[in-house]
């Protein structure tokens, strides 16, 4: 397929992979800043630029609802990400962030915010270099503004406001094949209220299987069943980030946390981000740790409902308790929460969990890409350590 746009940029191209004779690492070298374009990209006569100060309420608000009603749908448009105030404050206003990176456009005449593209910053470990980049997410252009070519135009503003803060890789992810990603990763389920994801068309009701079967085939226990599991406290983000980095660090490509980063990160914030550890009741010592992001969807015309709960597989690591058993405590715990369904990539050690609790394979994959940065080796999702909201 051509992508007239994808072609013009520094990323790995369908005809370089397998190249092994091309080095890893950058694809084009950093621009003196004094060559940066200064000005934004022109936009059609009837569009501007804004930034978007994610800290006012009214900002983000417009933002909130411009995603609620626009962004990405499941691929039978039955569901569409609804992501809350709280949590595109908290993943947008991040130790360090720039607002610049944060832009919209808007209609000059009604001045209604019609797109969004985002960048944040992060150090990603791809092998053993840290990189310094930027994550991009949540391009969305309205609907009605589709097939404008507005989004080559956005990708490549937030590239030349990332450039002007001498940062020159970038990391994403797609449900779309773009050239040329990193790995690929499968998404699955895991049901936790499957009458009601029955009645709206997320799960179908198995072949020889009755309602009242398939509620006791998901059944779990009331409270989760491993000693010292407990949420985290502040207090925890040391032996987290501990823990966290040495497990991380045997993935080809992962987030170098700091301890800045797991408070911000990793620390319990209610409806966004539920974190928990394993303390030894020995000796307290922290050997275990999982959280999950909360990101519900839009369900598009059913009577009786109108949101799915849906929690995420964030970061996990498991060195004393056996990963199956604290994920299902998770999941015990999501349960609790009244969560409807428990979603995980097949990354990371994931894929050893997946089909004991019952997961069931989604229809769709998630593709993650690196902007001006070549990976020689091909990627298994298992060799990926990078989780993206
Ligand atoms: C259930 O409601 C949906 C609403 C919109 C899209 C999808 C399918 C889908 N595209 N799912 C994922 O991309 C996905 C499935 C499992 C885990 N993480 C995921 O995506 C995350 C990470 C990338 N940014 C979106 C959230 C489902």
């Amino acid at each position: 397929k051509r992508h007239k746009f994808w072609e013009t940029q520094p990323v790995g191209q369908y005809k370089d992979v397998g190249d092994s004779s091309l080095p890893e690492g950058p694809i084009e070298p950093p621009t003196p800043l004094s060559e940066v374009k200064q000005e934004p990209y022109n936009l059609p006569n009837a569009y501007e630029w804004t930034t978007c100060d994610m800290d006012s309420e009214e900002i983000c608000d417009e933002v909130y609802v411009l995603l609620k009603n626009n962004y990405v749908e499941d691929d039978e448009n039955m569901f569409r990400f609804n992501y809350s105030k709280e949590f595109l404050s908290w993943a947008l206003r991040v130790p360090g962030y720039y607002q610049s990176w944060h832009i919209g456009v808007r209609a000059k005449t009604s001045k209604k915010l019609v797109a969004f593209i985002s960048g944040i910053p992060a150090r990603i470990r791809v092998n053993e270099e840290v990189v310094k980049m930027a994550e991009i997410n949540f391009l969305c252009v309205h609907k009605k503004l589709r097939s404008k070519r507005l989004a080559p135009v956005m990708i490549k503003e937030v590239t030349r406001r990332v450039h002007l803060e001498n940062i020159w890789q970038a990391a994403y992810t797609a449900g779309v094949v773009l050239p040329t990603p990193i790995t690929t990763c499968q998404y699955w389920h895991r049901s936790l209220n499957p009458k009601k994801l029955i009645d709206v068309g997320f799960s179908r009701l198995g072949a020889r299987m009755t309602m009242s079967r398939t509620i006791k085939l998901y059944k779990l226990p009331d409270s989760t069943v491993t000693p010292g599991f407990r949420k985290m406290e502040l207090r925890d983000v040391p032996a987290v980030t501990r823990l966290l980095r040495n497990y991380l660090s045997q993935f080809v490509v992962a987030p170098d946390f700091d301890e800045n980063d797991v408070e911000h990160w990793l620390l319990p914030n209610e409806n966004v981000v539920d974190s928990f550890l394993v303390e030894s009741p020995e000796n307290h010592e922290i050997t275990d740790f999982c959280s999950f992001y909360t990101l519900p969807s839009s369900i598009l015309g059913n009577q009786n409902y109108s949101i799915l709960k849906a929690a995420y597989s964030y970061y996990n690591v498991s060195t004393k308790t056996p990963l199956t058993q604290l994920m299902n405590d998770v999941l015990i715990v999501a349960k609790q929460k009244d969560f409807d369904v428990f979603n995980a990539l097949d990354v990371m050690h994931n894929e050893s969990f997946l089909k004991e609790l019952k997961f069931g394979p989604g229809d769709g994959q998630l593709h993650y890409y690196l902007y001006n940065y070549r990976i020689r080796s091909a990627l298994k999702p298992s060799g990926l350590g990078l989780v993206l909201l």
